[in-house]
């Protein structure tokens, strides 16, 4: 098994400042200047793991090439992409739109290398160089629309490089799995209409976007049954989300038969993530990848990429985002010494109320035609 692995030191410059991701620090509110939610420091971690670990010694390394404008462009307008060109030249850079998604000057550079890393992973799974890849991108990409970034996106990472699979190299069916514990709207809006993309998320249910991800977003027009929310309840853990995995996600991928899956792959589902309340543990994570791989194996001959997005707990996003990566390249466990912690937790068998929503979107499985 050859796993390819994305990462470069660039992403950790991606200056998101000190308005903690909320609001522009202001005494009279009380607000004080906090580190922004989504700062380096939790992918920087995460490939020290993977270095100290020796599981770098096992993966192929890639290197990641800049999106071009015409590659950003096949998701974005032309507008928003002059907009973060302009404001990334200032002196103190600019925002992606909704406040919330700030960058320094350069930043923009970042975000195209950000997108261009998840295309070069990309390329790399369909070419057969790998077998699968992990793209540690940063700044995330999954809520980013057309037209503007929100929720600390800045470019649809991921939609760009499924767009460039598609035009560009020829590729049909793509299925794209978010399992951020924050809805994919980003991604789920590209392709809404369309029917040889599927877009299938599981998220905390109604955190971010507000009023975005309910069940009944099933996609429009030809697109219609060929995008899947799962809203799950605040406080699911492992054996919910592999409920999930098993009855909506492994079937609408059999019924689906994409040529490659791509993840949106966040940590902040886990069980120590201070922006939402879900408590997935490393072992869900291992697991989860692991039935995504025999699906893929099934359907695809294995071609899964992966890329980056949200978690941000500095303790746990690293053991999370190992464990993720020692099971798509065949490795053993390193250990994870939070587990015995957040296993502990109650809770972590499938309830009720989850297995009640679960089993709803699973209905709409059988029309994936
Ligand atoms: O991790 C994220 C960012 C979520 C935050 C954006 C504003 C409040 C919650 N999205 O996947
Ligand atoms: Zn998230």
């Amino acid at each position: 098994m050859t796993t390819g692995y994305l990462y470069h030191e660039l992403f950790g410059w991606h200056d998101t400042g000190t308005n903690a991701g909320l609001a522009p620090s202001d005494p009279a509110a009380g607000l004080q200047p906090f580190v922004h939610f989504e700062n380096a420091e939790t992918k920087r971690r995460l490939h020290e793991l993977i270095v100290v670990s020796g599981l770098i010694d096992k993966l192929e390394r890639i290197r990641p090439v800049s999106a071009t404008e015409e590659q950003i462009l096949r998701v974005h307008t032309p507008e928003y992409l002059e907009r973060i060109k302009t404001e990334s030249a200032l002196p103190k850079g600019g925002d992606a739109g909704d406040g919330l998604s700030p960058f320094g000057r350069g930043g923009y550079e970042i975000a195209a290398l950000a997108a261009g890393g998840v295309i070069t992973a990309v390329e790399a799974v369909l070419n057969g160089t790998v077998d699968n890849a992990y793209a540690l991108v940063r700044p995330p990409g999954h809520h980013a629309v057309a037209s503007s970034g929100m929720g600390f996106c800045i470019f649809g990472n991921l939609a760009i490089a499924a767009k460039h699979a598609r035009e560009a190299l020829g590729v049909g069916r793509i299925a794209i799995l978010d399992w951020d514990v924050h809805h994919g709207n980003g991604t789920q809006s590209v392709f809404y209409d369309d029917p040889d993309v599927l877009t299938v998320s599981l998220h905390q249910d109604n955190v971010f976007p507000p009023n975005s991800g309910a069940a009944l977003e099933r996609g429009e027009g030809e697109g219609s049954g060929y995008a899947l929310n799962v809203p799950l309840p605040p406080g699911t853990g492992d054996q919910g989300y592999l409920y999930a995995m098993d009855s909506v996600v492994v079937p609408a991928l059999r019924r689906f038969r994409p040529e490659i899956i791509l993840v949106a792959s966040g940590f902040d589902a886990s069980a120590m993530d201070p922006l939402s309340r879900q408590m997935v543990t490393s072992t869900g994570y291992r697991e989860m990848t692991r039935r995504l791989m025999d699906v893929a194996d099934e359907v695809c001959g294995g071609r899964i990429a992966v890329s980056h997005e949200g978690g941000y707990s500095p303790v746990y996003v690293p053991f999370c985002g190992l464990a993720v990566m020692e099971t798509l390249s065949g490795q053993p466990a390193f250990g994870d010494p939070v587990l015995p912690i957040v296993s502990g937790f109650a809770g972590h068998d499938l309830q009720a109320h989850q297995k009640q929503v679960i089993d709803e979107v699973a209905g709409f499985v059988a029309d994936i035609a």
